[in-house]
């Protein structure tokens, strides 16, 4: 896999430098529902939460089972190429999701007008980094070396997420830049540890942000439907050598297994540097 900077963040090269330039013009439409995370945050989960949500309150038609086709079709990811095409032929409502930061972000997402609705899903950054680079640690395994020279070690890709030098770029930017739209009515921010902790909630304040009116056996049945071990199982199986490795461990406080006193000091201090007195606070356990 080769990789690319782009307006001083690092990219593999399947989000390609084109399709970066087309997207701040991406035609967005009034009723989209726009899913934006860093990687790693729960992307998938909430993609299929709110494609379950709208198909449940027949605003979407998809199929029950949770085929990764689904993702492909009614969730596409506008970061790369061809579904960036695609979806602008999919049908309305469409569900698109995106890791970009907000000045790389559809021009009308960034600073929304009319309809559209935004959920952001952000994760802990020491949970986010260690599923990072498990996850393409995976990849490598599965598809040869990657070449991100990040990956030589836990220690190295540890300390260069914290330096920003990382996929998708600095976490702290991505976040916080993402963060000042936090009072805009077209916005619903949602943690992974929110979803981890209650779900039902969660998926209540989806249907409630999305203008559907689901009753409670149907809240329920969604979020039962999107545990990880039922997304585990259906996706582990998946042809998509990328889809296979979405489900790792899926939890909360993994960094634990991970981090050495030393790099936990370092991360609390840039958290700190970072978030004092923005609002934004993370669960960490
Ligand atoms: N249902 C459910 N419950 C709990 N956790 C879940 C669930 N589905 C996905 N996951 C976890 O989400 C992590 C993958 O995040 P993303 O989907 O954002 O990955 S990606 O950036 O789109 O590749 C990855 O986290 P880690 O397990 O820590 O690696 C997945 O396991």
């Amino acid at each position: 896999m080769a990789f690319h900077e782009y307006k001083g963040i690092l990219f593999s090269a399947e989000i390609s430098e084109d399709t970066l330039d087309a997207i701040p013009d991406y035609p967005v439409r009034d009723d989209d529902i726009f899913i934006l995370t860093y990687p790693k945050s729960g992307t998938n989960w909430m993609m299929e939460t709110v494609r379950k949500v709208m198909t449940a309150a027949g605003k979407m038609t998809t199929p029950d089972e949770h085929s990764t086709q689904c993702f492909e079709l009614y969730a596409p990811w506008i970061d790369k190429k061809p579904r960036h095409v695609l979806a602008m032929d999919s049908p309305s409502p469409r569900i698109i999701h995106t890791h970009l930061p907000r000045q790389l972000a559809p021009k009308m997402v960034a600073n929304p007008k009319g309809e559209i609705k935004v959920i952001v899903v952000m994760r802990n950054p020491k949970d986010a980094v260690v599923s990072f680079y498990h996850y393409l640690k995976n990849m490598e395994k599965e598809f040869g070396s990657v070449g991100l020279k990040s990956l030589e070690s836990w220690d190295v890709f540890a300390a260069d997420f914290l330096e920003g030098k990382c996929l998708y770029g600095d976490f702290y930017d991505h976040a916080l830049g993402w963060w000042q739209m936090k009072d805009d009515s077209h916005f619903l921010f949602l943690t992974y540890e929110d979803m981890k902790k209650d779900l039902r909630s969660v998926v209540s304040d989806i249907a409630a942000f999305l203008e559907t009116s689901l009753d409670q056996a149907t809240v329920d049945s969604i979020a039962e439907s999107c545990t990880f071990n039922t997304l585990k199982e259906a996706w582990g199986s998946s042809d998509d050598g990328m889809k296979r490795h979405i489900c790792r461990k899926g939890v909360v406080g993994d960094w634990k297994t991970m981090f050495t006193p030393e790099q936990n000091k370092a991360y609390d201090a840039k958290h700190k540097l970072r978030l004092e007195g923005t609002g934004l606070e993370f669960d960490f356990e």
